[in-house]
């Protein structure tokens, strides 16, 4: 194959104050061959811990996978073809994290081409979205795709679990003829899944991390089924690898570049790089999220990817920002690229990142993995391991065993105060609830952020509320704001929440689930499972000494309750 034609996506690093800062640490790098060692997976580069280099190195596969996948696009596209063939008209993928953020960006940023089956994706335990899911395709026509690297993750088999009774109900016996699963070899999945008459069992590569199998079968498969161009994506990737310098010396190496600059504009304090896209990429800020915030978030440091945080003008950012833009070189997208020029103008680091076409995410994911385990070199942390998310899933698996013996979830501390029919459960305190989001918001540093997590089901009504108090918050204290349903963020952005440094102030909204929905073969619902998910987060957060407040909107509704809070934060701030 001839990649030589393609050049990579065009990327201006405009650092401003920090440029010496960041050529000092290219000089270094490349004075003693940092590029070289990166791909020999020299895991000194990160730890020195031996057991920690052990980690680094088995866990380096995507380096080369793009190569290992090329060969196998005429399997994974004969296996597309056949699933058209057999009349399928849905394509449904489940899973968490690593293992669903790629169909998700695809998704958004490719129209689904002639011959492509309609995609959707399952990420939450939320009862409300399974449900939608469920009334949205006709489940004889639909293929499940269920995405574990692990195999042992409780939701995506919960998923897998649910439409497979589904399915059995109508199938009988021929159930696993709509379903395939994507694993590791040798995982507890596998068995269960050949137990099942699974149609297809994809066996992934153990060395290669969730948050950096994009270009594995987790991404390729579910983008085959969509009928996006595979062979091209990887040409694409493989392109940038070779920028990065895959087949030896390069001179300027687009990884290693992106890399240091976040690495070093992360330590003098610029730790919030803030993603700005146009509208068909506003996802890929959540696979950016994954990718950097659950490699970087650790020992107390860390960069925290800053998506879909209203754009405003220069005055409303603090000395914490780095921007991003990523957009089409075909697109004028001009409000955006205005605000950036300004940004740019008052001193802020700015970097931008032109694509020619979607099929340059192939690149990108390239790129940013590439930089992600950069940047994770200049703080001198393990970029694949994820400690804390495992802190909250420990807390998670306890309350279950509680609902398993006792039917429902233990009682939690009392509240601080219930207005309205919303309930507030802080440490701080106040006699109204605009006291106690006061109270809440008062201990904001200005390097600090406010995390909103959403233990609710995604509607676009809700987005729009949730927007709202970001935009609010940023214009009233001027920090940096992020939001995630829960539990996609638990996969991606907690392991930072918990494991970076202490700078944020999460906001927790749960409620009742008035339309629950049982799990097969279990004795709970997604609803209770959900809201052991937000109450063994909250436990790992407050272990960690992290400043909380939760809002059960309880039976208000949740575009109702989240309404209400909103005016209250405004009487507030
Ligand atoms: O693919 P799985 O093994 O099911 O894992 C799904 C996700 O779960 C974990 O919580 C990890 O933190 C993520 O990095 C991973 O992508």
């Amino acid at each position: 194959m001839d990649t030589s034609s393609y050049s990579v996506p065009t990327m201006s690093v405009q650092l401003g104050q920090y440029q010496a800062a960041v050529e000092a640490t290219l000089q270094e790098f490349n004075a003693r061959h940092f590029t070289a060692g990166f791909w020999q997976k020299q895991a000194d580069l990160w730890v020195q811990d031996a057991e920690a280099q052990q980690s680094v190195r088995s866990f380096m596969g995507w380096l080369r996978v793009a190569e290992t996948m090329l060969p196998r696009v005429g399997e994974i596209e004969e296996f597309a073809q056949e699933i058209r063939a057999a009349g399928f008209k849905h394509v449904v993928v489940m899973g968490m994290g690593g293992s669903t953020m790629t169909p998700i960006v695809f998704k958004q940023a490719f129209e689904k081409s002639a011959n492509g089956l309609p995609l959707l994706v399952l990420d939450t335990t939320n009862p409300g979205s399974v449900r939608e899911i469920e009334e949205a395709v006709s489940l004889p026509e639909t293929l499940f795709v269920v995405a574990s690297k692990s195999g042992t993750t409780a939701e995506p088999l919960a998923f897998g679990d649910y439409f497979y009774a589904r399915l059995k109900e109508l199938k009988g016996e021929r159930a696993g003829e709509n379903f395939v699963a994507i694993t590791d070899p040798g995982s507890k999945f596998v068995t269960q899944a050949t137990a099942e008459g699974y149609r297809r069992i994809f066996l992934n590569f153990a060395e290669v991390g969730g948050r950096f199998s994009a270009l594995s079968y987790f991404g390729l498969v579910p983008a085959a089924l969509y009928g996006i161009d595979i062979y091209a994506l990887l040409e694409r990737a493989i392109a940038m690898m070779r920028a990065c310098g895959s087949e030896g010396a390069v001179a300027d190496n687009p990884g290693l570049m992106l890399g240091v600059a976040l690495g070093v504009l992360a330590q003098q304090g610029r730790d919030k790089l803030t993603l700005v896209v146009p509208a068909g990429l506003t996802d890929l800020g959540l696979w950016l999220e994954q990718l950097v915030a659950e490699s970087t978030g650790k020992e107390g440091k860390g960069i925290l990817p800053v998506a879909g945080d209203p754009l405003g003008s220069p005055e409303v950012y603090g000395p914490d920002r780095v921007f991003v833009y990523v957009g089409y070189e075909s697109q004028p997208d001009e409000d955006n690229r205005r605000k950036v020029a300004a940004l740019q103008a008052a001193g802020h680091p700015v970097i931008a990142i032109l694509l020619r076409d979607a099929l340059d995410l192939g690149a990108e994911f390239f790129r940013w993995e590439v930089a992600t385990a950069v940047a994770s070199a200049v703080l001198q942390i393990n970029p694949f391991d994820q400690p804390n998310v495992q802190a909250a899933k420990t807390a998670t698996d306890q309350l279950m065993k509680v609902v398993v013996e006792r039917g429902s979830l233990p009682q939690t501390s009392a509240p601080v105060l219930t207005e309205n029919g919303l309930s507030y459960y802080a440490s701080v305190a106040g006699s109204s609830a605009a006291d106690v989001l006061r109270a809440f918001f008062q201990q904001a540093g200005s390097d600090n952020f406010l995390c909103i997590q959403a233990y609710l089901m995604e509607t676009p009504a809700l987005n729009a509320e949730l927007d709202a108090l970001r935009q609010l918050v940023q214009q009233r204290l001027h920090i940096a704001t992020a939001s995630g349903y829960g539990p996609r963020f638990l996969h991606s952005t907690g392991q930072y929440h918990k494991g970076g440094p202490n700078t944020g102030l999460f906001l927790q909204l749960t409620t009742d689930h008035a339309q629950d929905l049982p799990l097969p073969g279990r004795p709970y619902t997604f609803g209770t499972f959900q809201n052991a998910q937000a109450a063994g987060d909250l436990e790992a957060l407050l272990s960690t000494g992290r400043r909380t407040l939760r809002v059960h909107l309880g039976s208000v509704g949740e575009e109702k309750g989240v309404a209400q809070l909103l005016r209250v934060v405004q009487d507030a701030l």
